[in-house]
């Protein structure tokens, strides 16, 4: 029997990123190839028009899992009866901006959305955060979403993940399907730990640890972080516009994973609330290692003392404890600050 549609949210649709991102969602890539959606797509009124034509496209490719769109200005018309929430829209850093440049921008948008998701979307709503500073407004979204599960607001790093598993295989001359278990420890942001301590190569002869294959530790150690660390930068340096092919895609794999789960073996970074874990304090939104199954994510608790001994980088936290990254909380002070302020003038 043919499954019910899922409903699935794009804020900022009309954007870069959601232009890459509706596509793959219609084609199946988010939630199977099975999987019949309905695209909702939200953005403001500046960008009516275009969004107008996003969907006049959507209709164009006759997608046969699309079974409807709803695109909208009305924050309350995209977040109704949604199951999956991706939220993109926001501001973009431009060259030369650090990510947290844009929060004052960004942060505010994040209040009302949790609001109308809060109040319209389905029960057990799954939410990825997306817009930066991504871990920050996940957890403003959170915290002005009560009723939705602290477990169902996440915020995507798998962008980081796979640039790290993309480097590695670079580096070594093999298929990025045959590398797996880098961890991105933190924010999705330059102060993340890009971590190869257990990731692994599938070989002929077995999986073999990267960091024995690459056998340089001053690589993974030093040139291979600020690789992971500034991809962001870089790409918006050659684009002039943020990684928009690449995001969509992760944003793909981080909803895909959660919902149909990790393969056997294999663990995935994702941005979700830290219960304590690793010595995060509880409730901040931190990147961690996980595995999914029967759509909920569980943080990895071995990932902090399996051999072998990892090797601390110069900066960043220890792979084997990382530390919290005082971006997060010292962003969310100053959002938060800011925040309020507006909301009592
Ligand atoms: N977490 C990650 O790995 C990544 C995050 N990003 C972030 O994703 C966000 C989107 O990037 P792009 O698509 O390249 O930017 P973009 O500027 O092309 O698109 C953003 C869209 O959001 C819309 N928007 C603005 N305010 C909105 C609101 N209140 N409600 C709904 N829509 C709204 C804009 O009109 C625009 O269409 C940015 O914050 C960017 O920094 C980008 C790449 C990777
Ligand atoms: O760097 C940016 O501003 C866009 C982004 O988050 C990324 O590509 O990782």
């Amino acid at each position: 029997m043919a499954k019910e549609p899922m409903r699935v949210l794009v804020t900022g649709a009309a954007g870069q990123i959601g232009y890459a991102l509706v596509p793959m969602i219609a084609r199946g890539v988010m939630l199977g190839a099975d999987q019949p959606v309905i695209l909702h797509m939200l953005d403001i009124p500046p960008a009516a028009e275009a969004l107008n034509g996003v969907k006049m496209e959507l209709v164009d490719a006759a997608f046969p899992l699309l079974k409807g769109v709803v695109a909208t200005t009305d924050v309350v018309e995209a977040c109704t009866g949604v199951n999956v929430a991706v939220m993109v829209g926001g501001f973009p850093r431009k060259e030369g901006m650090e990510r947290k440049d844009v929060m004052s921008k960004n942060v505010s948008i994040y209040k009302t959305q949790a609001s109308a998701l809060e109040a319209h979307a389905a029960p057990n709503c799954k939410v990825l955060v997306v817009a930066n500073p991504a871990n920050t407004n996940a957890l403003i979204l959170k915290e002005f979403a009560p009723s939705i599960p602290d477990r169902n607001v996440t915020c995507l790093t798998r962008l980081d993940h796979n640039r790290a598993l993309g480097q590695i295989s670079e580096r070594l001359s093999v298929q990025v399907s045959d590398v797996k278990n880098v961890i991105i420890w933190g924010n999705h942001s330059s102060t993340q730990y890009p971590d190869v301590n257990h990731a692994t190569v599938k070989t002929s002869t077995g999986e073999k640890p990267v960091r024995e294959l690459v056998a340089d530790d001053e690589w993974l150690n030093g040139e291979f972080i600020t690789t992971v660390q500034q991809r962001g930068a870089a790409i918006i340096k050659a684009r002039k516009f943020s990684s928009a092919l690449s995001a969509a895609s992760s944003a793909c794999d981080h909803i895909r994973d959660w919902v149909l789960g990790t393969p056997e073996g294999t663990f995935v970074s994702m941005g979700v609330y830290s219960d304590g874990s690793y010595g995060v304090p509880s409730g901040l939104i931190y990147s961690f290692p996980v595995t999914c199954s029967g759509g909920e994510w569980k943080i990895v608790q071995e990932a902090g003392t399996v051999d072998p001994e990892p090797v601390a980088p110069e900066e960043g936290p220890e792979p084997d404890l990382p530390e919290v990254d005082l971006l997060c909380l010292e962003s969310f002070d100053e959002a938060a600050e800011d925040f309020f302020s507006a909301m009592l003038d």
